[in-house]
């Protein structure tokens, strides 16, 4: 079995009173990536799961956690999986999948065999892992970088322009409840998902990477009239509350892969907030 941590669900009355270190034990997840092991964050918002995986000296198997009570991982749940390293490989009961830098694999309920391995140790994949439970099985599929859905958004005089990339959503994917992307902010520019939104039928989690080293993003949260920070280096995932903004400045710029799980499959329903109503 993989280890795990658990994180619980907390209310927006409860948040209003935490202090840093309280924000922080709550939301952040810091050192995702982990070398030659599969160590779960097991989050209570959707169930929804995270891992970072760098495989250096052997092939990871992945593997049921407890809570799951379930005789292999994907038993009832889908998995997205996106490289942000070097080449690497899934194996998926027999079948290879290679993943260059920046593709992605979706792999459907009822996969029972998923090993990892990188091409070269030296140079290795970095896999970042989002799971959800799933009621349905649909196709595994791999997503090449010429598969993604591809959005400019924003621009360089309100210091947000950034290009959108739609890897695990139901136009590209035939999936449950799980969606990822990933989002590159254009040199110059700084904030991402401003104007900042929530979607109170999903949950979100942010990991951010290419944030160059002693830089850092800011990381805004809460309801849009009573937000709250948290800073965020390199390599270090945020959950998000449904009821929660999600929106990050950086020093740099970075990018970050988005996963949501929750009630509908529409990338495009969310509530917009006014930006100069934000508190
Ligand atoms: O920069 C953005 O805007 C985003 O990447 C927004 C996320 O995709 C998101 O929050 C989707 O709900
Ligand atoms: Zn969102």
């Amino acid at each position: 079995m993989s280890k795990y941590d658990t994180r619980y669900a907390s209310s927006p009355q409860a948040v209003k009173k935490y202090d840093t270190q309280e924000l922080r034990d709550e939301f952040l997840i810091e050192k995702v990536m982990k070398t030659d092991e599969l160590r779960w964050v097991y989050s209570h918002y959707d169930r929804f799961m995270v891992a970072g995986l760098v495989p250096v000296n052997k092939k990871i198997k992945l593997e049921t956690i407890d809570p799951l009570k379930a005789p292999f991982f994907l038993e009832r749940r889908e998995l997205g999986i996106i490289n942000v390293g070097e080449s690497g490989d899934v194996n998926v009961d027999g079948t290879a999948y290679e993943l260059g830098h920046k593709e992605a694999l979706y792999l459907g309920q009822g996969n029972k065999e998923v090993e990892f391995s990188s091409k070269d140790g030296s140079n290795p994949a970095k896999f970042y892992l989002n799971s959800t439970p799933a009621h349905k099985k649909f196709p595994n599929k791999k997503i090449g970088i010429n598969d993604v859905e591809v959005i400019e958004l924003g621009s360089a005089e309100t210091a947000n322009a950034r290009t959108l990339r739609k890897y695990i959503v139901n136009s590209v994917v035939d999936v449950c409840q799980l969606q990822m992307g990933m989002t590159t902010i254009k040199t110059g520019s700084s904030w991402n998902t401003m104007p900042a939104h929530v979607h109170d039928r999903r949950m979100e989690v942010y990991f951010y990477f290419e944030v160059p080293e002693d830089q850092a993003v800011s990381h805004f949260m809460g309801e849009p009239q009573e937000t709250r920070h948290i800073w965020m280096g390199n390599e270090e995932a945020v959950i998000s509350p449904p009821w929660s903004i999600h929106s990050g400045s950086g020093t740099a710029s970075y990018s970050f892969i988005w996963g949501m799980a929750g009630e509908n499959l529409d990338y495009g329903d969310m509530d917009v907030c006014k930006i100069n109503e934000l508190r």
